[in-house]
């Protein structure tokens, strides 16, 4: 029985190559339970990929991932239980309605009829996605598709939330009412997880991060340890190593 001891997540020695390729190398890390984590790192240092293996979805070529102390790969069933997942791409039933693949997954999921009918209303008017209840999901925008994957990963009063760039394509007001709602779930003891691009926003909202870069951590804890006193784009800068690119070559663009 998973308790409130163990931390959200806790991986420890994930990896994974694609080939001759060592995507992630390595990965510890541990999501204190209650905490808003964010991962952070540059393009394809490998966010995607841990976070694919901590929730169930890759399996790891090495290492473990633990879900309130519930091993992913060993009890799956109980550990996606537990997990609200916002994948990366988010592969949807195209051909549905947004109410429609709510009310399909969360059956699916085993809750009763009427607690998917009221919590499907409730979600779709929180997320703005009401005006758009006859549009298949086909026909959304990529921020409604963030917006109804949200919604997917929430419906089911999951203990974690692991979202792949939630706020990415997202207009700033719903992504205001998503902030709000995350904040919400962690004051009522839920934990999240981010990964991030944006630092501003990830110093916002977070109380800890990780920071990845190569396939390997290279600083995670609590926010204020990991940026100390300089902001946190200074600090992931210093720690990923800058390429200060764009200054040369390209004479092209500027000489006519
Ligand atoms: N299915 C795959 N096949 C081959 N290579 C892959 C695959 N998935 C990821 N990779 C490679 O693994 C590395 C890590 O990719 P990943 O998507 O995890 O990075 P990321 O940190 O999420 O990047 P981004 O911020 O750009 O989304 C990259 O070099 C990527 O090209």
């Amino acid at each position: 029985m998973p308790t409130n001891r163990e931390p959200a997540l806790r991986t420890t020695g994930l990896r994974k190559a694609f080939g001759d390729h060592v995507a992630v190398d390595d990965i510890h890390l541990t999501v204190p339970a209650g905490s808003f984590y964010g991962l952070v790192g540059p393009n394809g240092a490998g966010k995607t990929t841990t976070l694919a293996m901590a929730v169930g979805l890759l399996r790891p070529d090495a290492g473990s991932a633990e879900i309130f102390g519930v091993d992913v790969w060993r009890d799956t069933v109980q550990a996606k239980g537990l997990i609200g997942v916002l994948p990366d791409g988010n592969a949807m039933p195209e051909r549905l309605t947004g109410r429609e693949v709510l009310t399909y997954l969360g059956l699916l999921r085993g809750l009763q009829p009427a607690v998917v009918a009221e919590r499907t209303d409730e979600l779709l008017q929180i997320l703005e996605l009401d005006s758009a209840e006859r549009t298949l999901v086909i026909e959304y925008s990529t921020g409604m598709r963030k917006k109804i994957g949200l919604a997917v990963a929430l419906l089911h009063a999951p203990r974690l939330l692991v979202l792949d760039e939630p706020f990415e394509a997202v207009d700033p007001v719903s992504a205001a009412t998503i902030r709000t709602i995350l904040r919400r779930f962690t004051a009522n003891g839920g934990s999240v997880i981010i990964s991030s691009h944006v630092m501003a926003l990830v110093e916002q909202v977070c109380d800890h991060v990780g920071v990845i870069s190569d396939g390997r951590v290279v600083a995670a804890g609590p926010l204020a340890d990991v940026r100390g006193a300089a902001t946190l784009e200074d600090a992931f800068v210093d720690l990923v190593g800058a390429r200060a690119g764009g200054t040369e070559g390209l004479a092209w663009l500027t000489s006519s």
